[in-house]
C-alpha cells in the first residue's frame, strides 16, 4: 500500500495517484429532488500534473478487479517499484501512487468542505462571546483583536495608523498559520476568508494559503464609516479603502495571476462599517475586472443591525436593497447569515442570483436567530455553510453541519408551536418541512458551498475533471470480544475487527454505511480527518 504522506516534488514523478476503496458524497439525483448519500467502491484516479479526476473504475473493488486496472492501464505502483524503478517511456510502464482508505478501519473519501464565511482575524476569540449579541459583540470582542493585526493607533489621536509591510505583527503571521493548520485538519479545502482592514496582514494570509495549499478567498475588510466604525479601527476614508483594496487584489493577482488557489474578494464589511462612496466604489472595483471579482458581506443578522441599517440608509427601501442599489448583489455574491430577510428580500438575491452562507452555530451563539434554509431553498436561492469564526465557537464545517439539521428542527418546532397556538389552529403541529436531514446537511457543506464559491463544476463530489479537494474520513473500527462491555451483538462480528474507536466515533459493526455517516455527523471531529488534499496535493495529514 502507497503510505500518504509525500510531497509536490514526488508527485512529479508519477503520473497519476489512485485511489482504491469507498468513496461517498452527497448529490443530488436530479433537480427538484432532495440531495441523497452515494456510495462507490473500486478506484479512481487523479493527474499528478493538474490534480483533477481522470477517471474510476468501480469494478476494480476487490484485488483481481484491482489488478486487471493496472494491468490494462500498464501502470505500476511507485511504492512497489521504488524511485528508481521503471520509468514511463514508449512501450513500458506508467508509474502510479496508490493510496488506500482501509475497509476495516471504516475509511473512505469524502468531497473537502467549503467554509463560505470565516473570520480568519477572530481566530484567537474562537469560543470567546459572553452573553453578547451582534453589535456590542463587534465593540467589546471583535475590533479589539482585528485592530492587533495592524501597527498601533497614534497615541495622541487615537486613530489607527498606517502599517508598513516591515511591521506586520508577528501575532497576524502566527493567528494566520494556525487558522490555516486547524481549518485544514477539520476537512476544510476551501475557505472564503475575512481579514482586517490591514494590507500587509491580508497580504499575508494570502501568502500563507497559497505556501500551505488550502483554496481560499482573502478579501480586505472595508470599513470606512465613522458613525458606525472605531477611531482606532477604521479606514482613513473611502478613497484610502479603495486603494488599500485594489492592493491587496493587485497583490493575489500577483502571487497567484491565474487564481489557481487564491483569489481576491471584495469585502465591504457591512453596510454600517461603509459610507455610501465606499458602497459605490467597491461596487465599482469588483465590476471592473474580468471576469469580475466575488464580493462578500453580511446581511440581516440580528434586529438591532436591521434598526442600524434603517437608520443610516433611510432613502433604501430594505437591507438587501442597500446593497442592490450600489452593484453588490451579483451571482458572485456571498451574504452572510441572512436570518431575517423579508419576502421581497429574498425575492431580490434570487433575482440577482447572490448566494448565502448559513451560519447556524454563530447564529445561536449571538442568539441572532434562526436562518429558514428550507424557505431559501424552496424559493431557488443557493446556500452553502459557514463557520463564522468567531461569532460561531468552532472552525469545523462538520460542526456546522450538524447545526444545521439542529437549528432547523427547532426551527420547525416554533413552527409548529406557531401554528398550534394561532386563531387558526388546525392542529397539525409542524409537517417537518423545516429539517435539513444529515445528506442534505452534508450537501451544504460541499456542493452548496461550492455553487455559492461559484466553483460546481471544480468542487463538491467525485465527477469527471473534478479537482481533487477531498478529506480521507477514518471512522475506526469495530473492538469487540470477551470483554466487550455490549450485549446483543451478533456473534462473529467480533472476526471482522482489527482495532478501536478513532475519537468519539464507536462503531459496533452492525451499522449500515448511512449509518456510519450518521454517526460521524453527530459524533465525529477532526480526530477522524486522516488525511486531506487540495488539487490533488496533501495538504494535511494525521498519523
Ligand atoms: O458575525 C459577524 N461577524 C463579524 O465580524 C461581523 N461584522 C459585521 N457583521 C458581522 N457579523
Amino acid at each position: 500500500m502507497g503510505s500518504i504522506t509525500g510531497d509536490i516534488e514526488a508527485q512529479m514523478d508519477y503520473a497519476f495517484t489512485v485511489y482504491r476503496g469507498t468513496f461517498i458524497q452527497s448529490i443530488l439525483p436530479d433537480s427538484g429532488s432532495k440531495p441523497e448519500l452515494s456510495r462507490n467502491q473500486g478506484a479512481l484516479w487523479v493527474s499528478a500534473a493538474d490534480g483533477r479526476i481522470k477517471g474510476w473504475d468501480w469494478q476494480a473493488n476487490n484485488d483481481n478487479g484491482f489488478a486487471e486496472l493496472m494491468t490494462r492501464n500498464r501502470w505500476v505502483d511507485i511504492d512497489a517499484v521504488g524511485a528508481q524503478g521503471q520509468v514511463n517511456s514508449h512501450g513500458s510502464k506508467i508509474r502510479v501512487k496508490i493510496v488506500i482508505a482501509s475497509e476495516e478501519q471504516n475509511e473512505f473519501f469524502f468531497p473537502g468542505f467549503i467554509d463560505t464565511h470565516i473570520h480568519a482575524p477572530q481566530y484567537p476569540n474562537v469560543g470567546l462571546f459572553g452573553s453578547s449579541t451582534l453589535l456590542d459583540w463587534l465593540e467589546t470582542y471583535t475590533f479589539p483583536v482585528e485592530s492587533r493585526f495592524g501597527s498601533p493607533p497614534d497615541p495622541k489621536t487615537g486613530h489607527q495608523t498606517k502599517t508598513d509591510p516591515k511591521d506586520t505583527p508577528l501575532l497576524a503571521q502566527q493567528i494566520y498559520d494556525q487558522v490555516i493548520s486547524r481549518t485544514l485538519s477539520h476537512g476544510t479545502t476551501c475557505a472564503s476568508y475575512y481579514a482586517t482592514n490591514h494590507v500587509p496582514a491580508t497580504n499575508a494570509l494570502s501568502s500563507l494559503c497559497h505556501t500551505r495549499g488550502q483554496r481560499a478567498f482573502i478579501g480586505r475588510a472595508c470599513m470606512d464609516n465613522p458613525k458606525f466604525c472605531v477611531d482606532y479601527y477604521r479606514d482613513f476614508s473611502a478613497e484610502d479603502s479603495i486603494v488599500a483594496t485594489r492592493q491587496t487584489i493587485e497583490y493575489i493577482h500577483t502571487l497567484d495571476p491565474e487564481g489557481k488557489l487564491v483569489k481576491p474578494i471584495v469585502t465591504p464589511r457591512f453596510a454600517p462599517s461603509c459610507t455610501r462612496p465606499a458602497l459605490q466604489s467597491l461596487g465599482e472595483l469588483a465590476a471592473s475586472y474580468s471576469p469580475p471579482l466575488h464580493i462578500q458581506t453580511h446581511i440581516s443578522e440580528n434586529v438591532n443591525e436591521l434598526a442600524l441599517v434603517k437608520e443610516l440608509f433611510p432613502e433604501a427601501d430594505s437591507y438587501a436593497g442597500v446593497y442592490d442599489k450600489y452593484n453588490l448583489l451579483t451571482p458572485r455574491t456571498i451574504l452572510a447569515h441572512a436570518v431575517h430577510l423579508s419576502t421581497d428580500e429574498r425575492a431580490l438575491v434570487r433575482e440577482r442570483k447572490a448566494k448565502i452562507s448559513h451560519c447556524p452555530a454563530s447564529n445561536s451563539a449571538l442568539g441572532s436567530g434562526i436562518c429558514p434554509v428550507r424557505t431559501l431553498l424552496d424559493e431557488g436561492i443557493t446556500v452553502g455553510l459557514g463557520t463564522d469564526v468567531s461569532g460561531g465557537y468552532s472552525p469545523s464545517i462538520l460542526e456546522a453541519a450538524r447545526q444545521a439539521c439542529l437549528a432547523s428542527r427547532l426551527l420547525g418546532q416554533s413552527a409548529a408551536w406557531q401554528r398550534d397556538h394561532s386563531q387558526d389552529a388546525d392542529g397539525k403541529g409542524s409537517d417537518g418541512r423545516e429539517k435539513l436531514s444529515v445528506p442534505e446537511s452534508l450537501y451544504l457543506a460541499t456542493c452548496g458551498g461550492a455553487a455559492v464559491v461559484d466553483m460546481s463544476s471544480d468542487l463538491g463530489g467525485f465527477d469527471m475533471g473534478m479537482l481533487w479537494d477531498v478529506q480521507l474520513i477514518r471512522l475506526g473500527g469495530v473492538k469487540l470480544g470477551e470483554k466487550s462491555p455490549l450485549d446483543g451483538v451478533p456473534d462473529g462480528s467480533a472476526d471482522l475487527v482489527k482495532a478501536g474507536p478513532v475519537g468519539n466515533v464507536d462503531l459496533f459493526g452492525t451499522e449500515s454505511w448511512e449509518e456510519k455517516i450518521q454517526k460521524w455527523v453527530w459524533s465525529g471531529d477532526d480526530r477522524n480527518v486522516k488525511a486531506v488534499w487540495v488539487g490533488g496535493r496533501l495538504v494535511h495529514s494525521r498519523v
